[in-house]
């Protein structure tokens, strides 16, 4: 029986396709898979047990990747999946700050016993006039799965879109439409934009990219938009910038304890991905990894491990080896199965930086002598009998 494990709760339209042989338990410990939204992993011990871990969702920086990758433990994520729900909420992110929405509708709460409201409104509602975003620029830094479908949609509302990527991926950069127009330096959708979003990981290189210097390059009175990470915008300049006016309203799906007080914020708890739609996209996806992983041994959308897929296994006996990538590894493996007098019968073996994945496809019955002799290599993490 496979256990598994679901640190946050995760749709019933995805776990619902887990099949007799999975149950789930609430020891994380005993687990053999993890399903995860926003859980923080950092400081979980990782027990022996456990094989893979499925971030329903596309940010990972709540997992101690390395880690894993270490103790062998592949983590999953499911790209595309609730970047629709993003979007949405983006697009009515820049809307809340061009109009003033949230303004007008606390006028209706707070005058709502007025029997005169039809008339009296008539007078207030010049007090939450504002603009159109047709005719305005975006800029939109990051065109993965979220930024892209951003970028079409705001061509098609009449904005003039700018895109920066640098790592754009060929099918993202298929995905854009031509309408975007495509530049080579954040700078120059900081000097251009009157709404900047962002839509990048929360990395090393991106970690408070927002911040007093990047702010000083940009229009007076823009809009920021961060529905990405918080930690992506330095929260001590972008109050200094609110409290000045440069920066007209920050819009975010991550208040902290700062921004949640500051002036001219509109913040959302984290909602981008919080749709039925969004929700049953990515738990499907990531179960369907998750039993692709467990049940076939491939790797499919893994973010520290190699994407290493074999199909199904029409053979006697699968082995999968996570290692260490360095030289003369699949040498030793075959050595390892032929000492044996067995045959590979088929065999793939792919890299990700300082991790790699074989999976080996036998013709007779995996033995616990070869699974003992492929662990006593050097740079072998954990060897698996898929089949
Ligand atoms: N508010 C919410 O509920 C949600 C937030 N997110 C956040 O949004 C982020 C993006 O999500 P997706 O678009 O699905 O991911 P993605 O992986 O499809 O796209 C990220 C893009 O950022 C680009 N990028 C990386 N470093 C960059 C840099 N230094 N400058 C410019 N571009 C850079 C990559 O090339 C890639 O195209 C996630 O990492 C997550 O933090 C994602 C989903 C829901
Ligand atoms: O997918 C992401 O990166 C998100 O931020 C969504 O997080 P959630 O699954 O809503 O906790």
């Amino acid at each position: 029986m496979v256990k598994v494990n679901c640190l946050n709760p995760i749709s019933k339209v995805g776990t619902s396709k887990f099949t007799d042989n999975y149950e789930f338990t609430d020891n994380f410990e005993e687990a053999n898979a993890v399903l995860v939204r926003s859980a923080a992993m950092h400081d979980m011990e990782l027990s022996d047990n456990l094989l893979a871990v499925a971030r329903a969702g596309a940010g990972v920086n709540n997992i101690p990747l390395d880690k894993c990758a270490e103790k062998g433990v592949v983590v999953f994520n499911t790209p595309g999946a609730n970047a629709n729900g993003v979007k949405e909420l983006v697009l009515c992110g820049m809307l809340l700050a061009s109009r003033d929405i949230i303004g007008g509708n606390k006028w209706v709460e707070n005058n709502k016993e007025d029997e005169n409201i039809n008339k009296t409104m008539e007078k207030a509602k010049k007090n939450f006039a504002g603009n159109e975003i047709m005719g305005k620029k975006l800029g939109v830094i990051g065109l993965g799965a979220i930024g892209s479908l951003i970028a079409n949609a705001a061509t098609e509302l009449g904005m003039e879109v700018y895109g920066y990527d640098p790592f754009i991926s060929v099918d993202g950069a298929w995905r854009l439409s031509s309408e975007v127009k495509h530049v080579n330096t954040r700078e120059e959708i900081y000097k251009e934009c009157d709404f900047i979003t962002v839509h990048t990981p929360l990395l090393d290189d991106t970690r408070e990219m927002i911040n007093k210097d990047t702010i000083a390059m940009m229009k007076d009175g823009v809009v920021i938009l961060n529905f990405a990470r918080d930690l992506l915008v330095c929260d001590d300049d972008m109050i200094a910038a609110l409290e000045s006016g440069k920066v007209k309203r920050y819009v975010t799906d991550f208040p902290n304890a700062k921004i949640a007080k500051a002036k001219n914020v509109i913040a959302t708890p984290h909602l981008g991905a919080s749709t039925e739609e969004s929700e049953d996209n990515c738990a499907v996806m990531a179960v369907k990894e998750l039993k692709d992983f467990i049940e076939n041994g491939n790797i499919i959308n893994s973010v520290n491990y190699p994407k290493c897929d074999l199909g199904v296994c029409d053979k006697v006996t699968r082995i999968t080896i996570c290692h260490k990538n360095i030289p003369n590894m699949i040498g030793q493996l075959s050595s390892a199965v032929a000492a044996e007098g067995m045959n590979i019968s088929d065999m793939v073996d792919k890299s990700r930086g300082d991790y790699a994945y074989t999976i080996m496809d036998l013709d007779s019955k995996a033995t616990a002598e070869l699974v003992e002799k492929i662990e006593a290599i050097e740079g072998v993490i954990k060897v698996r009998i898929v089949k």
